[in-house]
């Protein structure tokens, strides 16, 4: 059974000076092809973010149920808290961040196939480095992040891993016409949408 997803795009886009998430590259925007890729691979979709989008008026957003921009940690608890209000039956929710256009298309089955229990954490590495917002969050430990947010000053998405159980699975490099791209760039800055732009020819 896929697990529901959610995108993490409540952050402040502060070094891109716009919502990064709206920026045109290619034909869409690009959290039009962050929702491409991820719609087939979940249950179910939703957006963390204090407002809709325009353009996406049509999906589900949640905002952050703790407020003060706790980071992307605030994203996961309150995809953990919806999604145990709203699908009693899933033990985890899969999560992405708005500013990745070429995640992998089986992002969350590879994920889902190496999850042994509902309270482990799976997270996505390439080239050796963890990308914690690519993963499958189990929603029992709701109650533990909230604790964490709120009673520690240490929001680093890391940090919290290593208090748990946490698998990985590695992702390789695509092969493009430009040379190898990693599945996981990210689009922070002005400069990184300009070279994300030189692989459109990746994305549908
Ligand atoms: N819900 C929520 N998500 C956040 C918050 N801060 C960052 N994120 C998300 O976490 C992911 C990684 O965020 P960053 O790229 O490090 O931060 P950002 O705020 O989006 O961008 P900068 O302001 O340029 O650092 C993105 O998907 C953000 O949307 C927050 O306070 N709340």
């Amino acid at each position: 059974m896929r697990p529901p997803g959610l995108i993490l795009a409540g952050g402040r886009s502060s070094r891109m000076g716009a919502n990064k998430a709206l920026l045109p590259l290619g034909d869409k925007s690009v959290l039009g092809h962050v929702i491409g890729r991820l719609t087939p691979q979940v249950s179910d979709l939703a957006v963390n973010a204090n407002a809709p989008f325009p353009g996406f008026e049509n999906y589900r957003y949640l905002a952050d149920d703790l407020a003060g921009q706790l980071g992307p940690l605030a994203g996961i608890l309150t995809g953990m808290r919806h999604y145990s209000r709203q699908l009693a039956e899933a033990s985890h929710f899969a999560s992405a961040p708005c500013d990745s256009p070429f995640l992998p298309s089986d992002l969350v089955p590879q994920l889902s196939a190496v999850c042994p229990d509902p309270e482990t954490i799976v997270i996505a590495t390439s080239l050796e480095r963890r990308h914690p917002v690519f993963g499958l969050w189990p929603i029992a430990l709701a109650e533990d992040l909230e604790h964490w947010l709120t009673d520690s000053d240490n929001r680093r998405i890391n940090a919290f891993l290593n208090r748990h159980r946490t698998v990985t699975v590695d992702f390789p490099s695509l092969q493009t016409r430009r040379g190898m791209l990693d599945p996981f760039f990210n689009i922070n800055t002005p400069e990184e949408l300009t070279q994300a732009a030189a692989f459109t020819e990746i994305l549908e």
